[in-house]
């Protein structure tokens, strides 16, 4: 079969159609995805070409694994880290790049929104993430409206999204409806959507479809994966991409796919639909009983007319967009994010709400910090005085108060990011923010609470196992507290961000406890612990902060009863005390500053390895 030298009237139509205006044209050509493992490179998607014209809809079919997903995100400027494209991929002439997260929109199979925000919340949430604070309060308002009228999602403005398999309110069709309301908020020029249909019935499977067909009618391009579509919604496809074994079987209109696989000489089974016929022709264990295999249906589309049509307008398309024919627009990274303080204060916004739908689970944290200060302290109350047993006593409900405030929380922030890394990695994708902002946001959003925990603790503590009642002493007392918890929290949150799950996290959390503990202070003198080891208590913070509380109680006493006892084995005042567990009052500031130190040290480290792996994904 001879190659066409000339477009044919059809397409040559449709390209000086959409020659201007504010439209864009995408064209892939020998592109060839792949992905690398540990020893060794896969290549899921084989030298495919093809175009995705300004306001068509174009359906990309295939088995199971045959590469859609893949393709599609190399389109979308979206691939994960561990994929490498090769071959080119142009928007108006303009290798994509970055920018592509501004002009295209991305709707997942499996959509990820914040599961405690109503319907509005969200879109107000992602309509500031997205459009920033230049359009006004209002507009973004109109738009929401409208957008929520036309996506038919109106009535379910104050419903709570609710997670999949948690609890879940909005029904699987109003996910769909609503991701697709959100990446409409910024009028994206291309929408790429993978497996919009799966999992809905018939009838909203179709409301999808005629949604994106309606897109279409404003210049919007819109190309989604989708599995076997009845005859209905197949013919309301401009144009179909056949994918098998990550090669092209076909791309062109649904009608002219038909007359192709017609002339293979393939048995049309009876009652299939057109897509099922498709399919079965290009799953290598399904067409047995057909003598085409699916390697030699792409050969044939290779040497078809469709194709070498395709290969013109693809060239058309570059030598257009070179000569200056398509719109031009913003390429440069410099314009993509928002305000940055701005951003960040949608997101602890967003946190706030997450975290107060859900109040009974800080209300029963509270609670339970409730109980334990109550029977802390009264066990404690009678035992305090100023002698031999008292001191001992003071010690041990110093490393109790430290205790409490360090593995409680710690523990408590380890699900924190392997829950929520998967909406980050994606909002992060999609260029809404960056690592720093998502991580302070949620440390912002947390510190209200653990303050208030922490100081009624301690100040219910305080005041039952009656400490010593002095300005010093109970301020000290509460600043140290206070700090340990974060500091804690902190250490909980580079655990949390090192490992991807939260069993990996506590396996490698437990033994770190033991180095908190032994170096606490309270069961071993610091100076007795072997030189290899001597770093052991610069990372640990609980023998600062049990040094700090030791000398705000003991710092002044000068006298403790040493009857019965041989004044060998006594401890007579504070600094007796002070010593005998290697403390020191001239440490008191350099307390502070290590645990303030601590607390930058593994926030920092927390941000560097979330950055890390945000980064590799
Ligand atoms: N990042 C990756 N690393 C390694 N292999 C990958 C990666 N992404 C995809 N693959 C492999 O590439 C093949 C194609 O995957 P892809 O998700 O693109 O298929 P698909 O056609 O969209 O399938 P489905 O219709 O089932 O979603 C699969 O075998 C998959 O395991």
């Amino acid at each position: 079969m001879d190659a066409p030298t000339r477009l044919s009237e059809s397409i040559e139509k449709e390209i000086v159609s959409t020659s201007s205006g504010d439209t864009v044209t995408l064209v892939w050509q020998n592109l060839t995805i792949s992905s690398q493992t540990r020893s060794s490179w896969t290549t899921i998607v084989h030298n495919v070409s093809g175009t995705l014209l300004p306001g068509s809809l174009v359906a990309l079919m295939g088995p199971s694994g045959a590469g859609k997903s893949t393709l599609m995100a190399a389109l979308a400027h979206r691939s994960s880290a561990d994929i490498t494209t090769t071959g080119e991929i142009r928007l108006n002439g303009n290798r994509t790049g970055p920018y592509m997260y501004n002009i295209s929109g991305i709707i997942y199979q499996d959509e990820l929104f914040g599961g405690e925000l109503t319907v509005g919340e969200h879109m107000h949430l992602m309509a500031n993430l997205k459009l920033g604070p230049s359009m006004s309060t209002h507009r973004k308002h109109v738009l929401i409206n409208d957008l929520l009228i036309q996506t038919n999602l109106l009535q379910s403005y104050h419903t709570r999204i609710g997670q999949v398999g948690v609890r879940k309110t909005i029904s699987g069709g109003e996910r769909k409806r609503l991701a697709f309301a959100v990446e409409l908020l910024s009028h994206p020029k291309i929408l790429f959507c993978d497996e919009p249909t799966t999992g809905l019935d018939s009838y909203n499977a179709s409301q999808v479809v005629q949604m994106m067909r309606r897109l279409t009618r404003s210049g919007t391009s819109v190309m989604c994966t989708i599995h076997q579509p009845s005859d209905e919604l197949f013919y309301m496809f401009d144009s179909v991409i056949l994918l098998s074994n990550g090669r092209t079987a076909f791309m062109g209109r649904p009608h002219e796919a038909i007359r192709f696989f017609d002339r293979l000489g393939v048995v049309r089974p009876e009652h299939c639909t057109t897509a099922e016929y498709f399919i079965g022709c290009l799953s290598s264990c399904r067409n047995t009983s057909n003598r085409v295999r699916p390697e030699s249906i792409c050969d044939q589309y290779e040497r078809s007319d469709v194709y070498h049509q395709q290969k013109l307008l693809i060239s058309s398309e570059i030598l257009l967009s070179e000569y200056g024919y398509r719109s031009s627009f913003e390429t440069s990274e410099s314009h993509l994010r928002n305000n940055w303080f701005y951003t960040l204060n949608c997101l602890i916004r967003r946190n706030f709400l997450c975290s107060h739908r859900n109040p009974q689970l800080q209300y029963m944290k509270l609670a339970q910090r409730l109980v334990i200060a109550i029977l802390v302290g009264l066990c404690f109350s009678s035992t305090i005085d100023l002698s031999q047993s008292g001191a001992q006593a003071v010690q041990g409900i110093i490393f109790l108060i430290v205790s409490e405030n360090t593995f409680l929380p710690m523990y408590a922030v380890l699900s924190v990011f392997p829950e929520s890394f998967p909406l980050f990695l994606r909002e992060r994708k999609a260029n809404l923010y960056g690592t720093a902002q998502f991580y302070i946001a949620q440390i912002v959003a947390m510190l209200p609470f653990v303050l208030l925990e922490s100081t009624t603790f301690i100040l219910i503590v305080y005041y039952l196992a009656h400490l010593r009642p002095t300005l010093l002493g109970l301020v000290c007392t509460v600043a140290a507290c206070t700090l340990v918890m974060n500091v804690s929290m902190a250490c909980g949150c580079f655990f949390s961000t090192m490992f991807s799950s939260v069993p990996m996290a506590m396996s490698y959390l437990v033994p770190f406890d033991y180095i908190l503990m032994i170096t606490s202070g309270i069961f071993i003198r610091i100076w007795t612990i072997p030189k290899v080891l001597r770093w052991m208590p610069f990372i640990s913070w609980m023998m600062f902060a049990s040094e700090a509380i030791s000398v705000a109680q003991w710092d002044g006493i000068d006298y403790l009863d040493c009857e019965g006892i041989p004044d060998r084995a006594c401890l007579h005042d504070g600094d007796d005390v002070l010593q005998q567990y290697s403390f020191g009052r001239q440490h008191l500031p350099l307390d502070f500053i290590a645990l303030i130190v601590q607390y930058f040290l593994y926030h920092g480290l927390a941000l560097l390895f979330l950055h890390k792996r945000a980064s590799k994904s």
